[in-house]
């Protein structure tokens, strides 16, 4: 079954197009990630999604319905956990997450539950009685993680949850995600961190200047690209000769030297690791460390646009 899906959308500010002809489909029981760098469209889409903002062109449908501003029906079952962090600053941890879960969840004794289950599912139990300027970063982003989630929506959106958050805060989230993603949400999940979209999604779209880019799971998008090795070097110096004679191993695509590391990129199925070593060591070319990775998101973002994801 689709969740949401937006056909066409097209959104200026001005004479800047924020999203051209933005098409998108979730599927339900996804992690759908949304990737791109700073100023591609995320933001924006999901604001066009939520009927938050209006859009020149194009038509969202969540649950199979059309999305309006009045799509109360709709909206009582979505979950959003936005970039900067809406809380009040007069209520405490508790009474924040019970005053967002009253919007949906007329019900006290069913709310009192509800609460409950999203303090400890964001582990804020000792903070219950806390006031939001109490709360270190971390722990700010999980209140507004539960005050997101607490009425167990179908679907849920979260717009870079983990920007600025101290890396024990960021791998809760992340774990969190996954877990209300086992629980049977569907999730929006937008990020210009390839890592953690490579981490948890298990579908992606890449966009860029509003546009989708590629989109696939993490495997058909590197699948997509010719690179299939990435081997860097740590070194103090190479001649241009000696750059000749790497570019010239099987399958090499570009090698570079640049910051004193040099990096050769392999096309598929090639193993150039084990040469790179015996022609260093053939050399006597001091290094430090030597690896080979297989590529990234950014290396698909990189050969379909020429430029990283984060600049
Ligand atoms: N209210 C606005 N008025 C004018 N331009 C805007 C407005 N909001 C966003 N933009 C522009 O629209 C483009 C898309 O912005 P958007 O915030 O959707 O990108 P993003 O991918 O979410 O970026 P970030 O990761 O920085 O949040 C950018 O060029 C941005 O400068």
């Amino acid at each position: 079954m689709t969740i949401v899906e937006t056909q066409n959308l097209v959104k200026r500010y001005g004479d800047l197009v924020a999203l051209d002809h933005l098409s998108l489909e979730v599927k339900e029981g996804e992690i759908f990630g949304l990737l791109g760098p700073n100023g591609s469209g995320k933001s924006t889409s999901l604001n066009c999604i939520l009927s938050l903002l209006s859009f020149d062109k194009g038509e969202v449908k969540i649950f199979g319905k059309t999305m309006k501003p009045d799509a109360y029906s709709i909206k009582r079952n979505i979950g959003i956990v936005m970039q900067n962090v809406a809380v009040f600053d007069e209520l405490t941890v508790y009474e924040n997450i019970d005053y967002f879960c009253s919007l949906y969840v007329p019900d006290k004794k069913q709310r009192k539950q509800l609460v409950d289950e999203a303090i400890d599912f964001v582990e804020l139990g000792e903070f219950r009685k806390f006031y939001p300027k109490k709360l270190s970063g971390g722990l700010l982003r999980r209140l507004n993680i539960a005050c997101g989630i607490a009425h167990q929506p179908k679907l849920i959106i979260l717009d870079e949850p983990t920007v600025a958050v101290d890396p024990q805060s960021r791998n809760k989230i992340l774990e969190g995600i996954k877990q209300l993603h086992k629980q049977g949400a569907t999730i929006i999940y937008t990020s210009h961190y390839m890592e953690e979209v490579e981490q948890i999604c298990t579908q992606i779209v890449i966009i860029d200047k509003g546009r989708v880019i590629a989109s696939g799971t993490k495997e058909e998008l590197k699948a997509m690209i010719s690179m299939g090795e990435k081997i860097t070097v740590e070194t103090f110096s190479i001649s241009s000769d000696q750059m000749t004679a790497l570019r010239r191993l099987p399958g090499v695509i570009t090698a570079e030297y640049a910051d004193e590391r040099l990096v050769i990129k392999s096309e598929k199925e090639t193993n150039n690791l084990a040469a790179v070593l015996d022609f260093f060591k053939n050399e006597s070319i001091t290094f430090g460390r030597i690896y080979s990775e297989l590529p990234t998101l950014n290396d698909v973002f990189l050969e379909i646009t020429g430029k990283q994801l984060r600049d």
